[in-house]
């Protein structure tokens, strides 16, 4: 057929149809065609280079261009090249006037490499939503605004959103202290990043939960800081044991207060901070020691004698102020410090507890009770204070004169120097 010599070298692909067979096909559409010579393409049932899937399409797009005077939208098929190579096609035809009835003119663009990208990118996105599903552990990532803008699915196990409740929220409405996040952003933005960063948040039952954090700055093409990615972990359960360690190692397991060594570590940081000072220290320990407790134990037993114990300690415990530390040195015996006290102030509450202890009725057994009395001696730390022992010798010597006395009475050692 008649050609026109432009159309060869056209870099687009064009090929004449008539009557379901190509009669014509420019030096481009050859080439993509992988056509060795014109007849291996030229002659040939168009239906020869359509994939079978897309065939039933690329053929009514055919026949309504050999109808049609106007032109098809360009629609996209699998064709196979010459040598079998299949290859993606982004075909737009037309009627082809003059050629005769059934005459179609038809170019087409090779999408393949595109094609391929797409897939590739597909099966990314589907690898990284199907990460992203599985994962148990928080992936997010904020803007430089703070404002979420990605939070993958596990959220909702860990806080009780859905990620489409909390994408588009500020990252700093979940955090109980918004302190807490200030510091991590301000890390962030001093190292690039931060690696089990320890902080908590606020789940949508109410509850707080503690988690880690690693997560780096994103920067823009222009290097300025664009917000943060990275990934947030529940570990409340590790918290909640370290803390359950924490309590079995410092705490009394009877009364639940201070043990002997963690009471003994208070007093010697209360010591260590007025070591140097040369003013009286407003520093007291009281030590209190409950009176013929061996009586409730020989009388009721020893299971009896714990619960007095407790019901004793619980008496302290109301006359205490928030900033005294209360320990359990060993049996009978216990151990306030009092901090930023003077001696009348010691005194009255040394007297306080001693009240509370006297008027409080122990319930020994059910309809039973009894009323203990404590002892207790009181020293204040003085300037050439070294140790603990320093201290608690002093208090331990007004203790004995207390009991001394005839016992339920507040003696203060006062030093020899003094
Ligand atoms: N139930 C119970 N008793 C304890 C515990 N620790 C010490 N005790 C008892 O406390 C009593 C202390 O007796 P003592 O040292 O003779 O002192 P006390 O009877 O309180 O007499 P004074 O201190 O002299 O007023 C003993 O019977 C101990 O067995 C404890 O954890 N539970």
């Amino acid at each position: 057929m008649p050609t026109v010599a432009w159309l060869e070298q056209l870099p687009a692909c064009v090929v004449v149809i008539i009557a379901g067979v190509l009669r014509y096909a420019n030096a481009a559409a050859l080439h993509l065609m992988e056509a060795q010579a014109p007849d291996d393409f030229v002659g040939r049932p168009v239906v020869d280079f359509i994939h079978p899937l897309d065939l039933h399409r690329v053929l009514a797009r055919i026949r309504r261009a050999e109808q049609a005077a106007g032109a098809n939208p360009p629609t996209e098929f699998r064709a196979y090249s010459c040598r079998g190579r299949t290859l993606m096609l982004a075909m737009s035809s037309t009627h082809l006037q003059d050629s005769g009835a059934g005459s179609v003119l038809a170019s087409f663009l090779d999408m393949t490499e595109r094609a391929a990208m797409e897939t590739r990118l597909r099966e990314t996105e589907e690898n990284f939503q199907r990460m992203m599903n599985t994962m148990q552990d928080v992936f997010y990532r904020t803007d430089a605004q703070g404002i979420t803008r990605y939070v993958c699915p596990a959220v909702k196990n860990v806080l009780g959103y859905t990620a489409e409740e909390i994408i588009g929220l500020p990252a700093a409405a979940f955090y109980p202290d918004p302190a807490e996040r200030e510091a991590l952003i301000a890390a962030i933005r001093k190292h690039g990043f931060v690696r089990d960063f320890p902080g908590r948040m606020r789940r949508k039952d109410g509850t707080v939960i503690d988690i880690s954090i690693s997560t780096q700055a994103l920067r823009d093409e222009q290097g300025q800081y664009a917000g943060v990615e990275g990934i947030w972990r529940d570990i409340t359960e590790r918290k909640n044991m370290e803390r359950e360690l924490e309590r079995l190692a410092t705490r009394d397991s009877l009364t639940g207060k201070l043990n002997r060594r963690s009471i003994l570590e208070r007093l010697e940081q209360a010591l260590d901070q007025r070591r140097d000072r040369r003013e009286q220290p407003s520093l007291f320990v009281l030590l209190l020691d409950l009176d013929h407790f061996k009586r409730i134990n020989d009388t009721h037993g020893h299971a009896v004698g714990d619960q007095a114990l407790c019901q004793f300690v619980e008496t302290v415990e109301r006359q205490r102020r928030g900033d005294d530390h209360f320990g359990r040195l060993g049996g009978e015996e216990f151990l306030l410090i009092l901090e930023g006290v003077d001696l009348a102030e010691a005194r009255q509450a040394a007297e306080r507890v001693r009240l509370a202890v006297e008027r409080t009725n122990i319930e020994l057994v059910e309809g039973l009770t009894t009323q203990l009395t404590v002892s207790i001696g009181i020293a204040q730390m003085q300037p050439g204070d070294r140790r603990p022992s320093d201290l608690l010798e002093r208090a331990d010597r007004a203790l004995y004169k207390a009991k001394d006395l005839g016992r339920n009475q507040v003696v203060l050692e006062v030093p020899a120097a003094n």
